[in-house]
């Protein structure tokens, strides 16, 4: 009972007067709810209707509630997600002083966590403490150096697969596509044979259960939402409970034969891909007392599948609208790729030297980061420059909103200038911040950046792409940044 006030109302109220008293005001909260129904009714209203044009002037349609709380309050204000106040802060030096210094001492809320426990668990993005320390210095080494470039030719090999059905469409004679589908084909390919490399066909079937556990999870959060829903026998939790098990199953049995092999010698280590990467740690580290153990190792290659999949591909398809909207810079892309691989498909060694494609890929993260937020939650009290940030506050760091500042990018902010990576230095981790910054940035952030520059590069130079005139800009935030309706262009071969 007291653990229920105290959740409820004892400390709301004590965050609240904490924060009025330094100043930092917002809109009015009611009993329970929050500021949930001004967000869903802004939202609501801002994202009615299709934008009349390709404009990258997106932060009024997405987040609405931040641009009318901000004006009305400042730069930080504070709003309700229920019971749980979140501090909206703006300032890149108190973004990075929370990212950098303290990085453990805020993480991710037990509420974060309770929603994507059924898909991720423990994983790395949502671990807290000694135990995301020990999880991403395991993680780690698979993300860098001689590793992180072995990927290239898997990369590679999955994209000429997709090309080559694009290339079957166009046959056929379709010469429009709806590109966001093949990038999302071809980012779960790579994932799954990063991750499973020979197992890649069950490695498939759990990812595609994966993604109907996320959605599943996603529609009972909104519909059950009475206290100890999660044990009533519903449609929902008996779907989610049947899927979990059948994935954490495919999952075991590839494990387990990975042992068995190396048991009984037939081979001398569990495999060179990320699942046999963590099973060798996971047998060297057993000494160390630090518990990884089976159910980590299948979280993490979840978790893998589900930070990574879904951003690259959305990274990709935002890539080639913006491309196919500005055919001058797609001319001036692809002239750079034919110059630098001169006919031969992308490696390693020329990947340093796509400038002017390294410049659009951060201008669409820019203009359109998958992760439009960052949330943290302080663990402890902390002084966030002149800011005292009690312990149970959530910071809640928009990133669409920093990207699109005219204050940090100038009057041109909502326009699509890949020279701005050219002639002026940006602040990474301050200014633009895409993959996060501090020791918790995304652990993939150099594959995701080598997978898009290779798709990218032998998309460009096999296919010219113009925009559809069917195509309606809509974009839509459902946790990343989509295009509500696909991106259509119309395609056309080009000839070698
Ligand atoms: C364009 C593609 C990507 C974007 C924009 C992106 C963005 C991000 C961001 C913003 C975070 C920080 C989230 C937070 O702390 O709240 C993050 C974390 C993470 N990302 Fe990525 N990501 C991308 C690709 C990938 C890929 C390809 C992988 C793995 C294969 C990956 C794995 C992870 C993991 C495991 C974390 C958690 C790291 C930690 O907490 O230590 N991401 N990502």
């Amino acid at each position: 009972a007291y653990d229920t006030l105290s959740c409820y109302f004892l400390t709301p109220r004590r965050i609240r007067k904490i924060m009025a008293k330094q100043g930092v005001r917002g809109p009015k909260p009611r009993p329970l709810i929050g500021n949930i129904l001004d967000v869903a009714s802004f939202l609501s209203q801002s994202t009615s209707k299709d934008m009349d044009h390709i404009t990258h002037d997106t932060v009024n349609r997405l987040l609405p509630h931040y641009v009318a709380w901000s004006r009305q309050y400042g730069k930080r204000f504070i709003f309700w997600n229920g019971v749980e106040p979140r501090l909206c802060i703006t300032e890149p030096e108190l973004i990075k002083e929370l990212l950098t210094k303290y990085s453990s001492k805020a993480g991710k809320s037990w509420l974060q966590r309770e929603g994507t426990k059924h898909f991720i668990g423990r994983g790395l993005l949502m671990a807290n403490g000694s135990d995301w320390h020990h999880q991403r210095h395991i993680a780690a080494p698979a993300f860098m150096g001689e590793r992180l470039k072995s990927y290239a030719g898997l990369m590679v090999e999955c994209t000429k697969k997709m090309l080559q059905s694009l290339q079957n469409a166009v046959e056929s004679g379709r010469s429009e596509v709806e590109i966001g589908e093949y990038m999302t084909r071809v980012s779960a390919d790579i994932i799954s044979r990063a991750e499973f490399d020979s197992s890649y066909e069950k490695g498939k079937r759990i990812f595609h259960l994966l993604t109907e556990l996320q959605s599943l999870c996603h529609q009972a959060t909104r519909h059950l939402c009475l206290p100890g829903s999660r044990f009533f026998p519903s449609n929902y939790n008996r779907q989610i409970k049947s899927k979990k098990m059948e994935m954490d199953k495919l999952l075991l049995e590839i494990i387990q034969s990975r042992k068995d092999c190396v048991e009984i010698g037939r081979s001398s280590s569990y495999g060179n891909d990320l699942l046999g990467m963590l099973v060798n740690e996971m047998e060297s580290r057993r000494s160390d007392g630090f518990n990884i153990n089976l159910q980590l190792i299948m979280d993490e290659c979840k978790t893998f599948f589900f930070a990574g999949h879904e951003t690259t591909a959305l990274l990709l398809t935002w890539t080639v609208m913006l491309l196919a909207s500005n055919p001058s810079w797609q001319e001036k892309v692809r002239a750079e790729v034919n110059e630098v691989c001169n006919g031969e498909t992308p490696s390693i060694d020329h990947l340093s030297k796509f400038n002017l494609l390294n410049m659009v890929i951060n201008e669409s993260l820019r203009l359109y980061p998958p992760a439009t937020l960052l949330p943290r939650m302080a663990f402890e009290d902390i002084k966030l420059g002149d800011l005292h940030i009690p312990k149970g506050l959530q910071i809640w760091i928009p990133v669409l909103a920093i990207h699109h500042s005219e204050e940090i990018w100038g009057k041109d902010a909502n326009e699509f200038n890949p020279d701005r990576f050219a002639s002026r230095p940006f602040a990474p981790g301050r200014h633009f911040i895409p993959f996060a910054t501090g020791p918790r940035n995304c652990i993939g952030q150099s594959f995701a950046r080598m997978e898009a520059k290779i798709i990218l590069a032998m998309l460009i130079s096999r296919f010219s792409f113009q925009i559809s005139d069917g195509y309606r800009h809509a974009p839509v935030v459902v946790l990343t940044i989509k295009p509500k309706y696909g991106v259509q262009v119309y395609l056309k071969p080009l000839i070698s």
